[in-house]
């Protein structure tokens, strides 16, 4: 695939293990098993650091010691929301358009984005604090008008630099708008929000329950069975590893939340504050309630609150950021007691690990279930890097050699996502050298992952479809996949081989899960939706697209294959059919109404594809998102060539597929001979991307 989204890969650095337990076992340091203290109630407890608690207001705020507040009283009448700041006065006519027009821009699909630091040429600032502030008014607002009396709100970001004044202007905004509660929970990853309001009792159908909340139990237990392993074993491997889950469990991990932060109310909203893969220099907001994720529709009626808010206070979205600091100081201060930060990685990692012990059901390490596994984690100094340090190595796995796990909202190496051929290049080159028989890498919120094998073979896209199908249907007897519109003719084989039923469906996830969701809805089942862009959602998972399950899956069902001697994951894609090319061009149009243009050029193809001058092109409609072809390439074999609109940018996309070299060439310069036609070329499309189409035509 010729996919360049976003920066290039790298500034050439090398790939380094990181991690505690990871440096630890490189330099072959062996660390005593020292315990944190613990509180009276038997949770392990850590103050914050002095950078930490100075790293928002809500934190400086907060009581000192833990940073946090106490929690509220579950019957206790909901708080009145805080005024607005006073500012200029309301805001009508002209000047509120502007606003509705420049909020509506941060629309993208069912997320938020926008452009949040400034200094990169040509890229103003479009998610400004002071919008990022009315959006977070907006959300409680909106909360409140769905009738929640007293929303309680958990914020996560992953680690761009924008993130923690985007947190606190949420923050700032949330309590505004009326939120009782509102927890910052710092560096987290999108399922980890939805799993927020899961995790607390929010949700109650699902492969978790808020007994998983139990983490500081469960990190102490883990911690002890490791130590009297170690002391019991006399493998020495056995012996090491085992010791370093004990130092991992026992001293490495952040301090959990205490019972009282987490064992009130569920909360009722949570929000990621991410950009997914895009560059640094964006950041956007994810949104959830127990119900799942924010739609298309629920977006833009939050921006239309936020226009509102902003309206009502009388400041323009793009003020400046320190009028917003001092709205937000003013807020926090006005109310500690409604404000805490609260680290919730740990609760999740421990409802993770519990899931890979509970899935691997080792009969003689039921809580070590991944000792002896060498596995690497390639985090792209997203979010992800918790996964190995928190939950594969208390669970015993060796997880050296695992790159990019610290968060660095930079992304110095290459970009974090499962999609990019950089990305997937590091992890396969961070599994060979490891020596892993498994390798996960993650985009930088964690929504999506990807797969290598021992031999470093990238399993991704197609191929991680085809695992995943190959789990659930060994789970699941003839369920129903359904997948984006890209996906190869032999995953279909693949599927059909298996017993189980394939349906192509359209590109983006929300719109795979969504279909999912109908057809289950029907009384058809379905357990997975998944994309080659790497989001999967399975039923079991509350329909959530996530790549922590998604690989908390892949390894259960490698450990499981392994320990019943049946070959590791690899040998389950034994029957998957690959295109001899599938490859991909993105032609852009230069036109504000680029939907339109586009229109033209797809009802144009569509004739094409009908009128009978390419005898071996058969149209087949892809609900409405563009059309597709199906090539005859002779000899029973069939290609295809998918032209559609991008779902977010001014852009047509060509997907092709051969089961010929050299053959997606072939078709793509035929179809662009259609776009160099009188009646296309007249149209703004960008002629550089029809030079790159078909260099030789
Ligand atoms: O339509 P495109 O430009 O190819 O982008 C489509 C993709 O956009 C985002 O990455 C979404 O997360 C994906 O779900 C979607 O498939």
């Amino acid at each position: 695939m010729l996919l360049q989204r976003g920066p290039a890969c790298g500034s050439g650095r090398a790939c380094q293990p990181s991690g505690v337990a990871a440096t630890a076992r490189s330099a072959g340091v062996r660390r005593p098993s020292v315990l944190p203290s613990r509180n009276p109630g038997g949770t392990l407890r850590r103050p914050l650091s002095p950078a930490a608690a100075a790293s928002t207001p809500a934190a400086a705020t907060a009581p000192s010691g833990n940073g946090a507040a106490p929690a509220p009283a579950a019957a206790a009448a909901p708080p009145p929301p805080l005024p607005l700041p006073p500012a200029g006065g309301p805001i009508t006519g002209a000047a509120l358009g502007d606003i509705v027009k420049k909020l509506k821009r941060l629309q993208n699909g069912s997320d938020i984005r926008g452009i949040a630091l400034e200094g990169v040429p040509n890229e103003p600032v479009t998610l400004s604090a002071g919008a990022v502030y009315f959006i977070g008014v907006a959300f409680a607002r909106w909360l409140r008008s769905k009738g929640q009396r007293a929303p309680k709100v958990s914020i996560g970001r992953d680690p761009r630099l924008s993130g923690p004044l985007m947190e606190s202007a949420f923050a700032a905004g949330l309590l505004h708008g009326g939120a009782a509660v509102v927890h910052l929970f710092g560096l987290a990853t999108t399922p980890a929000m939805f799993y927020s309001i899961v995790l607390s009792g929010g949700a109650s159908k699902g492969p978790t329950s808020p007994a998983f909340f139990n983490t500081a139990a469960s990190l102490a237990s883990t911690a002890k069975r490791a130590a009297s392993l170690a002391a019991d074993s006399d493998d020495p491997s056995a012996q090491a590893a085992a010791e370093s889950v004990a130092v991992t469990a026992g001293a490495s991990l952040p301090a959990a939340p205490t019972a009282a932060e987490m064992a009130g109310r569920p909360y009722t909203g949570a929000v990621m504050i991410t950009a997914s893969h895009l560059p640094f220099n964006a950041n956007g907001l994810k949104f959830f309630t127990a119900a799942g994720g924010l739609d298309k529709p629920d977006i833009a009626e939050l921006l239309q609150l936020a226009s509102q808010a902003a309206a009502e206070a009388g400041v323009m979205v793009g003020d400046t950021l320190s009028e917003t600091a001092h709205m937000l100081s003013a807020s926090l201060s006005s109310d500690p007691t409604r404000v805490a930060r609260v680290p919730f990685l740990p609760a999740y990692a421990a409802a993770l690990r519990d899931l890979i012990k509970r899935g691997v059901n080792s009969p003689t390490n039921y809580h070590f279930p991944l000792l002896g596994a060498k596995i690497v984690v390639d985090a792209g100094n997203g979010a992800g890097g918790f996964f190995a340090e928190q939950v594969l190595a208390p669970l015993g796995a060796d997880t050296t050699g695992s790159v990019f796990l610290n968060p660095d909202g930079t992304f110095p190496n290459h970009p974090p996502n499962p999609e990019h051929p950089a990305a997937m290049a590091a992890g396969a080159a961070a599994v060979r050298s490891a020596g892993a028989e498994l390798g996960i890498v993650f985009d930088t919120d964690v929504d999506r992952s990807a797969i290598v094998d021992a031999s470093g073979r990238e399993i991704n896209s197609n191929r991680f479809i085809a695992l995943m199908s190959a789990v659930v249907l060994r789970q699941h007897p003839g369920t129903t996949v359904v997948t984006d519109s890209v996906t190869s003719n032999g995953l279909t084989s693949f599927i059909q081989a298996l017993g189980g039923k394939h349906m192509r469906y359209k590109r983006g996830y929300k719109n795979v899960i969504g279909a999912g969701v109908k057809l289950n809805a029907a009384g058809e089942d379905c357990q997975l939706m998944m994309e080659t862009s790497g989001h999967g959602a399975l039923k079991e998972n509350y329909f959530l697209d996530d790549g922590a399950y998604l690989a908390v899956k892949a390894i259960i069902e490698h450990v499981r294959r392994r320990n019943e001697g049946s070959g590791g994951l690899a040998e389950l894609l034994a029957g998957l059919a690959e295109p001899a090319e599938s490859r991909e061009w993105r032609i852009g149009i230069s036109s504000p109404d680029f939907k339109t243009v586009g229109g033209q050029v797809l009802s144009a193809f569509r004739e094409l594809a009908t009128n009978g001058s390419h005898p071996d092109w058969a149209l087949e409609s892809v609900n409405h998102e563009g059309w597709r072809v199906v090539v005859d390439e002779g000899e029973g074999r069939k290609g295809w060539a998918l032209l559609r609109q991008s779902l977010h940018d001014p852009l047509l996309v060509l997907n092709v597929e051969s089961e010929l070299p050299g053959g997606a060439e072939a078709t793509a310069a035929r179809v662009a001979a259609f776009l160099r036609s009188p009646a296309i070329v007249a149209l703004p499309l960008d002629l550089k991307a029809l030079a790159q189409l078909a260099p030789k035509a």
